[in-house]
């Protein structure tokens, strides 16, 4: 990038977002890109990605000059060619499976024969680990899930480089620990170049440089020591074994882990009907539990309509009583949960209340044993039939 400004009009005042940015990124590098609010961090991205053409200055992109005059049609093809894309907000189509929605690059290009492109289609979604999710919708996936649908959509064309905008800013822990090693394995092992927009500090020490952004311009570049580099990988790898254990476990599903309910945190695990042996392990417990519950009238913690009623985010006062309306029918895939710790005190002061003002604590100051909820899965269709997947999407939402 040599000299870069971009000023965006509005109305008639011009907006400068980029201020002369020169640099150069060197292939496989993988950079972050830092700093403050409104500094032109996404301005920069997209000329990088040749969404947004520069007023002024040139850069060179995989060889090819941009500039202002670029014809659009030459930039649609670069980026399709050579350039992947992955947003906070995963930008799936919806009306596509997993699958349909990897293959679309692919078809866009033309290069690949239909049973070409599924097969490889088939390839990135099992790389990506999601090879059990072929014809899923986006809404029937995780957050996590979905990224890693989109991760694998973006290296569909093999770009050269992956250009991502806060791709773990709508992710929990576990899931942000899962694409940062899908991603920098791509990183590492495919020479994919990698330009990441974060806010989140843990994130740009597993990059080569940071540049920091302010007031469209480089405000500086760091390099990242490689001891500090290797300490977060040590760490993050650590984190992918305790998840791949956790699954060899039981916990088959997208795991969600929340600190901002209370001091201690809580926890949500989602089981598939054969976990659970492993689920009886917390029976005890939550037997005490119960009957402690029952014994002060407290709300039934096993009724299904609970688990209905978090499922659509409305969780209910702790002084109501409930009906039971989960239809029994149901042919959701959903046999178990198990929500351990869900400590939600409504006098805590925090960010996910501040989401969540109409919500009602479930159980004052208490740990809720919210556990094995049976559905059969019989033939009859219902307002109830969500999958496993919809549902760990609900409650991750909540939680
Ligand atoms: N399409 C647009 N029209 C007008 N002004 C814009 C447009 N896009 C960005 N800007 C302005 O350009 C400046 C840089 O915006 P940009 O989105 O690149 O910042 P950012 O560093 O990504 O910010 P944030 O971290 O808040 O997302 C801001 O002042 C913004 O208001």
């Amino acid at each position: 990038m040599k000299n870069i400004h971009k000023t965006y009009l509005l109305g008639i005042e011009g907006v400068p977002a980029l201020r002369g940015v020169s640099m150069t990124i060197k292939r496989g590098e993988f950079i972050c890109i830092f700093g403050t609010s409104g500094g032109g961090k996404t301005t920069m991205l997209n000329i990088i990605g040749t969404i947004d053409k520069p007023t002024k200055g040139e850069m060179k992109l995989c060889g090819k000059l941009i500039n202002h005059k670029t014809s659009d049609k030459d930039l649609a093809f670069l980026r399709l060619k050579n350039i992947g894309f992955v947003f906070q907000t995963f930008n799936l189509l919806s009306s596509l499976t997993a699958l349909e929605n990897v293959e679309m690059p692919m078809i866009l290009l033309g290069e690949l024969s239909a049973s070409e492109r599924r097969e490889r289609a088939i390839s990135l979604l099992t790389k990506v680990g999601m090879k059990d999710r072929l014809d899923h919708f986006p809404s029937q996936l995780s957050g996590g899930e979905q990224q890693r649908v989109t991760i694998a959509r973006a290296i569909a064309n093999n770009p050269d480089v992956l250009l991502l905008d806060e791709p773990t800013g709508d992710l929990d822990t576990v899931n942000t620990a899962i694409i940062m090693k899908l991603l920098t394995d791509l990183n590492k092992k495919e020479n994919i170049t990698l330009v990441m927009v974060t806010h989140d500090v843990g994130l740009k020490m597993y990059s080569d440089r940071i540049i920091w952004m302010r007031d469209g311009k480089i405000q500086r570049i760091e390099t990242v020591p490689e001891h500090s580099k290797k300490e977060h990988f040590q760490k993050l790898y650590r984190e992918i074994e305790s998840i791949n254990q956790k699954q060899k476990d039981g916990i088959t599903s997208v795991f969600v882990e929340n600190n901002s309910i209370n001091k201690r945190g809580s926890m949500s695990e989602y089981r598939k009907p054969t976990d659970y042996k492993s689920i009886a392990s917390y029976s005890h417990k939550k037997q005490q539990q119960q009957q402690q519950y029952q014994q002060q009238n407290e709300s039934p913690i096993f009724s299904s309509s609970n688990v209905n009623n978090i499922i659509n985010a409305d969780i209910p006062s702790s002084s109501s009583s409930y009906t039971s309306n989960y239809n029994s029918n149901s042919q959701t895939s959903l046999n178990a949960i198990n929500m351990t710790n869900f400590n939600n005190n409504s006098n805590s002061n925090n960010s996910n209340n501040n989401n969540n003002n109409n919500r009602q604590p479930l159980l004052k100051d208490t740990d809720v044993y919210l556990d094995i909820v049976e559905v059969p899965s019989s033939s009859s269709s219902s307002s109830n039939n969500k999958s496993i997947e919809q549902i760990t999407n609900d409650l991750s939402k909540i939680l």
